[in-house]
């Protein structure tokens, strides 16, 4: 059994070692040729998974050790008989923590008071609605929008245009009758005004990056984070120098969730070939580098929460290491841009992180609680 996989597939060889001789690529660099002799493709996000890379292959599974799958000629492989699987939700907590640590820093770089103002989450699927129930458990006003869902909790797009934070959390799509594919365009952008915030964890083309360019130009108040891009990975300099926060698309990279779209596929091709199940996460992850924090004044509940999250994760460390990456030819950047990924130092989520408090009917524990963390009496 041949498998050609993505090098920036954690934990391949681990999982896959036992079930075929693995060759690995860069993902971008995944030709047709590459996968000749192959009956298994192991891919990510960026590796386009169509006729052009499968024509003439035995390639009977593919899978993508990812949540999005735009990436992925579906129909395609569909009409070839080949068996596919995507790893719906793995990383979808480490977005939720990503969104997070963003609003964290935005209250303190933006002076934005987080309890008086309306956080508008579009696409309420595995991120988005997770985002929603988190920010609404920790006292914030939220409002959803997405067409696809029932709608008795949805608002109108419109409504969440005139949110004071905007929080994008939809595929990317061009066809159907909700496409996403410049959601964001030049007229939807020019409704917002510099006081709004976007953030945008979903998919680079959902926004018109020239379009936000040039309203950062004429409103450079106006905030955007953007963990990703539409030229990816080639980042605009020019746009990347005018967000508020710019990320390389780290947003579903914390260890937990990587490592668990690699599972989900191992499981996927398990099931697919009838072998039984022989390895699964817990064996191979270390225990989190800090594994406990102590609150003993719980008079300070910003503040503890506000430490507890940029100790834990600091959205900023992510954008400094991509600004400092933007320099030197476009093909220096776009390199860089992928060797920050593929060697990101990844981050722990919330949940394997212990809090201890004395009082663990307080508010403080219901605070730690929404925000994911293991909380414990003291
Ligand atoms: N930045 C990152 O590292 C990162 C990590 C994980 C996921 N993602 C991206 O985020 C996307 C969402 O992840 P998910 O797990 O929630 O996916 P999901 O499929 O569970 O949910 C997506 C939701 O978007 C909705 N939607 C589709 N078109 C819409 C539209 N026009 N307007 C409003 N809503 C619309 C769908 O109905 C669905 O409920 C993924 O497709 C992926 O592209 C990025
Ligand atoms: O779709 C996803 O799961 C996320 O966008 C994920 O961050 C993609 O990671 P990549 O495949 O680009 O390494």
């Amino acid at each position: 059994m041949k498998i050609v996989a993505d090098e920036n597939i954690p934990l391949l060889h681990n999982f896959f070692g036992d079930v075929g001789d693995i060759e690995t690529y860069p993902g971008r660099a995944l030709t047709n040729e590459c996968v000749m002799g192959a009956d298994i493709l192991l891919v990510r996000s960026v590796t386009q998974v169509n006729e052009t890379l499968l024509a003439g292959s035995n390639v009977k599974f593919v899978g993508t050790c990812t949540i999005g799958t735009d990436h992925i000629d579906t129909a395609y492989l569909q009409s070839k008989g080949i068996t596919f699987s995507s790893a719906p939700g793995c990383n979808a907590t480490s977005v939720v923590e990503y969104v997070i640590s963003t609003l964290s820093v935005l209250s303190e770089v933006r002076q934005i008071d987080l309890s008086d103002i309306t956080v508008g989450v579009v696409g309420c699927g595995n991120v988005g609605s997770r985002v929603v129930s988190t920010l609404k458990r920790l006292g914030l006003k939220v409002l959803a929008n997405d067409p696809l869902v029932d709608q008795t909790e949805m608002v109108s797009f419109e409504e969440i245009l005139k949110c004071d934070i905007i929080s994008l959390h939809t595929p990317l799509t061009k066809e159907g009758d909700y496409p996403t594919y410049h959601l964001f365009d030049e007229n939807t952008l020019a409704k917002l005004t510099e006081q709004q915030v976007l953030i945008n964890t979903g998919r680079g083309a959902v926004i018109d990056g020239e379009a936000l360019k040039q309203k950062l130009k004429k409103q450079p108040r106006f905030t955007a984070v953007l963990d990703v891009w539409e030229t990816e990975p080639n980042v605009d300099i020019e746009l990347a120098g005018l967000v508020t926060i710019g990320t390389p698309h780290i947003a579903g990279y914390s260890l937990d969730g990587k490592v668990k779209g690699t599972e989900m596929i191992y499981q996927a091709l398990c099931r697919h070939l009838g072998l039984p199940l022989r390895h699964q996460v817990a064996q191979f992850i270390p225990s989190p580098p800090l594994s406990r924090m102590h609150f003993t004044s719980e008079a300070e509940q910003a503040w503890s929460m506000h430490t507890a999250i940029r100790t834990v994760y600091d959205v900023r460390h992510d954008h400094y290491n991509l600004m400092n990456t933007l320099q030197g030819t476009e093909q220096q950047r776009v390199q860089a841009f992928d060797q920050l990924r593929k060697q990101y130092r990844p981050r722990r989520e919330f949940s394997t992180i212990k809090v201890f408090l004395k009082n663990t009917d307080s508010a403080m524990h219901s605070m730690f609680k929404a925000l994911g963390f293991n909380v414990k009496s003291a």
